[in-house]
């Protein structure tokens, strides 16, 4: 094929297979059989190898990175990851309450939404293209984990937009994908992880993207680092606004209008915690208004807009 016609080929192929992969691992709605998903990769990867000045950072042939680290470089957090503070019972949830409308006055709104038992994520893109991902560390500093990121399917190598922002997450291990890999490990006579979180975590922190790749790991995002730019007034609306920009957001989120609902949502889901795909440690509580997240303002290491309610530790079935 010659040059000019490869160039295009392979802007063809860039929209096809990100609509594609999107399809599958956003939507979990493929729309094309994964033979032909395939044989399209395969078609790029042939004109990547004929031209090699067409592979971009953006390409799917990109997402699983050629080299092993020596050691991961570490991240400033321009805006820091905060913690959550907890709750661990109704009279915490209705003192926060109490503390909120002090604050604010009654007219008040929450987003519940479940809270991921995984490892808390940065992801940087400029004007809509990835280039950055990293983990919490301790708020300020983390662990570039960028090449290891791209090898999670539901994180778009380029957004809808060609928007600069700063998105967090919890990056998980489905409970299959747990399960499958400490049988193998088990087989192989290795110790096995203890729980999803630790075997995310392990497995975001290994130097080989070829590893971090073999293990199944997914993302929920949940906050742009600075919702004040987008134009959303509301949490909720920013999470719908994380959802176009082409990011995988929990499907459970439900505003709620007064205390008691968050109450109901919290033991409809120490009812339904255990049916779910992935593990939740709890819910995470938060005030609606971003006007009012501002006249609450944060702590030195969390925000008085939000809270979590932990479940009580699963009893272990031994
Ligand atoms: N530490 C934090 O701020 C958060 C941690 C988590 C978590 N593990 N899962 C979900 C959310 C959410 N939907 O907001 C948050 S927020």
């Amino acid at each position: 094929m010659e040059k000019k016609a490869a160039e295009k080929r392979v802007q063809e192929l860039h929209t096809l297979l990100n609509q594609y992969n999107y399809e599958y691992h956003v939507l979990d709605h493929p729309s094309v059989p994964d033979a032909e998903y395939d044989q399209l990769m395969r078609e790029l990867t042939d004109i990547e190898a004929q031209y090699p000045d067409l592979v971009s950072p953006e390409s799917p042939t990109q997402r699983v990175g050629g080299e092993i680290l020596s050691a991961f470089n570490k991240v400033e957090h321009k805006i820091p990851m905060l913690s959550l503070g907890n709750a661990f019972n109704e009279a915490d949830l209705r003192d926060f309450d109490r503390k909120v409308k002090q604050a604010v006055g009654d007219d008040v709104e929450y987003v519940c939404e479940l809270k991921i038992d995984g490892l808390a994520i940065s992801l940087h893109y400029e004007n809509g293209l990835f280039i950055q991902g990293s983990t919490r560390g301790d708020g300020t500093i983390g662990e570039d984990i960028t090449a290891n990121l791209k090898t999670i399917r539901s994180i778009p190598l380029r957004i809808s937009q060609p928007m600069t922002i700063e998105v967090r997450g919890e990056a998980y291990m489905p409970k299959k994908s747990f399960e499958k890999l400490n049988q193998q490990k088990e087989e192989n006579g290795e110790e096995p992880f203890a729980n999803p979180r630790n075997a995310a975590a392990g497995s975001l922190r290994q130097l080989d993207p070829r590893i971090a790749a073999s293990r199944n790991l997914d993302i929920f995002l949940y906050a742009i680092g600075d919702f004040s730019e987008t134009g959303a007034t509301t949490h909720h609306d920013g999470l719908n606004l994380l959802e176009k920009l082409g990011f995988k957001v929990n499907k459970e989120r439900e505003k709620c209008t007064s205390i008691e609902e968050v109450i109901q949502y919290v033991q409809k889901w120490v009812e339904k915690r255990p049916h779910l795909p992935y593990e939740i440690d709890g819910i995470v509580i938060k005030v609606n208004s971003f006007v009012q997240q501002s006249e609450l303002g944060t702590t030195a290491k969390s925000p008085r807009w939000a809270i979590a309610y932990k479940f009580p530790a699963e009893e272990v079935v031994t």
